[in-house]
């Protein structure tokens, strides 16, 4: 009989659009470089800012052809859950759930928890999931919070199940309107209500006064782990069963089995080199495997909460699908925010990157492994190539009740949290997840993929996670410049996804991966656009065809034709016309800011100037700063070097601009005005992007505007950027 499939494949539509966009842009990129490289100006007449140009153009040409390997054939896949449950039943395998956090100031502990219950209260069997919470803080008011919750979850978990709610983060849930009141009787509502603000109130409190109350200590054989001498840098492994799903007590408050609940915080020693985020997964993987096993591993940062509880039967239906299953490797799900205002004012909404170029990576080999959202075969993460012959244990972690008492699994268990184990071995580089890169998550995926596997990207209707996004632009452009140092960290490394992908994976896979590795160089292509042009027109050198020319048609029909395209492709994938304009500038930002900074990173790393560091994104906002944040009004307030950057440019471009349109007026309208127009466009729509930064210097009052001495710094380094001559 034939078996039918547990997962379909789409095409996503819209191609013709996209191929004929795609190809007269070739065309007319071709067109402007042959322009470009055929009318160099002669000396001194503005040579050398031509050439730049040329440069410049030829570096957006390459990248824009490597952006549209994965835009050739996107595909969309559906799961079939039902089909799953019909024919697995009984069979389904264990799942193993990683929650990885780093610090209780900006991770609080009370959001890591409610992360942390929503991925216990997941539609699947209890004892088929263990979760595991890394605490890299290694704070006690975390572990106190997860005691908590463990507590909690008993209440928790079976109110989810039989109102079959959503979110099931409780957070998240309490924080929608009252409407689900309508589902059980008030007093359920209040009793389960009052139970979370109660515990909520009681790990914020601690929080506060950083201490847990000696009454709450003798509870808990875990606490003792603490002394005065632990810090977050400097202590023993500690690894503590707070729900043992194979001890036949641990069951809710009806009766039935709770998920397994564990909290860990490997061994930290200021000798030992502790490798971030990679080093607590790696850590998770060993520990785990002693006490729970299970084939298929879950991971998520603290904040990103399970919205769907399904997420776990969707993504097995790509792994036991008969067809294609045994050679897919990992599932990956899009990040989603919660926290997004409607015109996402810094650009974090990434549906474009969720839809268009995640979807698109799946159709040549996989999308990248993100960090966040995604499911991994034990077996691939601990470094197995692709064979077809490679038969999985679904059965493995089901083990009957082991005859070792908690304690000694827990002992067992720190022993592989510790700085020591993995001195000698290959953990770190050819197990687990990979070290020296601040994206452990990309380069370990395209290892993945280069061992053979394939990866499945899923994004259905309702998203799976949804975590916090940044709030303030500070906070943006440090997590751009973390990745994008990340990625080009990786691109010049021997992991280049052209080298070392090469014969392994897809020549449209290595381009896919080299989208991101080449973020951090395009800020200097970038950075030359948004400046020489407008000061050529100040200064009265043109860089453009004139207007009355033919050749201004290509230039006009690859800036239009590519604004139309990205426009289409945001709106069609949700976002509004605001939103896609606010990115415009974001892009602009990121790109003169974040990946300058990520490029020197990079360069520096590279000279040995500077090791590697992961600084963890804030979770947490001051309360005028949300304000600000919901009224879609650009954060600064801190006197951060980067709004030097923007500010010089954005100043830039005003007095170009002014200066510029003064002496067309002055000197000659009809013929002037013929040979500067494009660059007087470009220039004006970089002011009319710049608004809210002329806005953040000279009218706002508020504390989110960017300091004096910032803007006083900017004008004098504005008035130095007009000495440089062009030539
Ligand atoms: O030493 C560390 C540093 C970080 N983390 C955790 O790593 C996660 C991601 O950190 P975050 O600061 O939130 O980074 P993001 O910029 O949001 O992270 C994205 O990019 C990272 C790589 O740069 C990936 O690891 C993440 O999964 C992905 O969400 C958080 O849960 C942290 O608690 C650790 O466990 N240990
Ligand atoms: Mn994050």
């Amino acid at each position: 009989m034939e078996r039918r499939q547990l997962f379909a494949t789409e095409r996503v539509g819209g191609r013709a659009v996209y191929r004929l966009h795609a190809v007269t842009v070739a065309v007319g990129i071709l067109l402007v470089l042959y322009y470009r490289a055929t009318h160099v100006p002669a000396a001194g007449e503005g040579r050398a800012a031509w050439l730049g140009m040329l440069v410049a153009e030829l570096w957006y040409s390459a990248y824009w052809v490597i952006t549209q390997s994965v835009r050739w054939s996107p595909v969309r896949r559906h799961p079939f859950r039902d089909r799953l449950a019909a024919r697995y039943r009984e069979r389904l395998p264990c799942v193993d759930i990683f929650v990885c956090t780093a610090d209780p100031e900006s991770e609080p502990p009370s959001l890591v928890i409610s992360t942390v219950l929503s991925v216990m209260a997941y539609n699947y069997p209890a004892e088929k999931i263990s979760v595991y919470l890394s605490d890299d803080g290694g704070s006690v008011l975390t572990f106190y919070a997860l005691w908590e919750a463990s507590l909690f979850a008993k209440h928790w978990l079976p109110f989810c199940k039989r109102y079959n709610i959503e979110p099931r983060s409780p957070a998240a849930y309490f924080s929608e309107s009252d409407r689900h009141q309508d589902l059980c009787t008030p007093k359920e509502w209040s009793f389960i209500r009052n139970m979370y603000e109660e515990m909520t109130e009681r790990i914020n409190t601690a929080a506060m006064s950083g201490k847990i109350p000696e009454e709450i200590k003798a509870n808990h054989k875990g606490f003792h782990e603490w002394n005065q001498e632990t810090t977050s840098k400097n202590h023993q492994p500690i690894v503590q069963l707070l729900i043992d799903g194979k001890n036949g007590n641990a069951v809710d408050s009806e009766g039935d089995v709770l998920p397994t609940l564990v909290y860990m915080s490997r061994e930290k020693r200021p000798q030992y080199p502790h490798n971030f985020k990679a080093g607590a997964m790696n850590a998770l993987i060993r520990v785990s495997s002693v006490i729970s096993n299970s084939p298929i591993i879950m991971n998520v940062d603290c904040d990103m909460y399970s919205n769907n509880c399904n997420t776990i039967r969707d993504a097995l239906c790509f792994f036991l699908d008969e067809e294609m299953g045994h050679k897919v490797g990992f599932v990956q799900y899009p990040q989603n925010y919660n926290n997004l205002t409607k015109n996402n004012i810094y650009g974090n909404s990434h549906q474009v990157t969720n839809q268009v170029l995640m979807g698109g990576m799946d159709s040549v080999g996989g999308p990248m492994y993100v960090g966040t959202g995604c499911f991994h075969r034990r077996e691939i993460l601990c470094g197995r190539r692709f064979t077809e012959d490679y038969q999985e244990d679904w059965k493995r972690g089901i083990m009957d009740k082991t005859q070792e008492s908690t304690d000694e699994i827990e002992e067992k268990a720190k022993s592989l949290a510790a700085c020591m184990y993995e001195h000698g071995t290959l953990w770190g580089d050819e197990i687990g997840l990979k070290y020296g890169y601040p994206a452990e998550d990309i380069i370990t995926g395209l290892a993945i993929h280069c061992r053979g596997w394939m990866s499945v990207h899923n994004n259905p209707p309702r998203p799976a996670f949804l975590g916090v996004a940044p709030t303030t632009l500070a906070q943006t452009l440090l997590q751009q410049k973390r990745w994008s140092d990340g990625a080009f960290s990786i691109f010049l490394s021997n992991y280049c996804p052209f080298l070392f992908g090469h014969g392994k994976i897809k020549l449209r896979h290595q381009m896919g991966y080299s989208i991101y590795g080449l973020w951090a160089p395009n800020s200097l292509p970038t950075l030359y656009y948004v400046i020489i042009p407008s000061l050529a027109l100040l200064k009265g050198t043109s860089l453009f065809p004139e207007i009355t020319s033919p050749w201004i048609t290509p230039f006009m029909y690859v800036f239009c034709v590519k604004n139309m395209y990205s426009l289409y492709e945001a709106l069609s994938c949700g976002d509004t016309l605001k939103g896609w304009w606010n990115e415009q500038r974001m892009w602009m930002v990121r790109r003169i800011t974040s990946y300058l900074y990520g490029l020197i990173d990079t360069a520096r790393k590279l000279l040995g100037l500077s090791k590697m560091a992961f600084a963890v994104t804030s979770k947490v906002s001051e309360e005028d700063e949300s304000k600000r944040y919901e009224q879609e009004i650009m954060e600064f307030g801190s006197a951060s070097q980067e709004y030097v950057i923007i500010a010089i440019a954005a100043l830039l471009n005003l007095i170009c601009l002014v200066g510029g349109l003064s002496q067309i007026i002055t000197g000659g309208w009809n013929i002037l005005l013929n040979v500067f127009f494009p660059q007087l466009i470009l220039c004006g729509m970089l002011v009319i992007t710049n608004i809210p930064f002329y806005e953040a210097m000279f009218m706002r009052k508020d504390k989110g505007r960017i300091p004096f001495s910032i803007t006083l710094a900017s004008i004098g380094f504005a008035a130095l950027v007009l000495l440089i001559p062009i030539v």
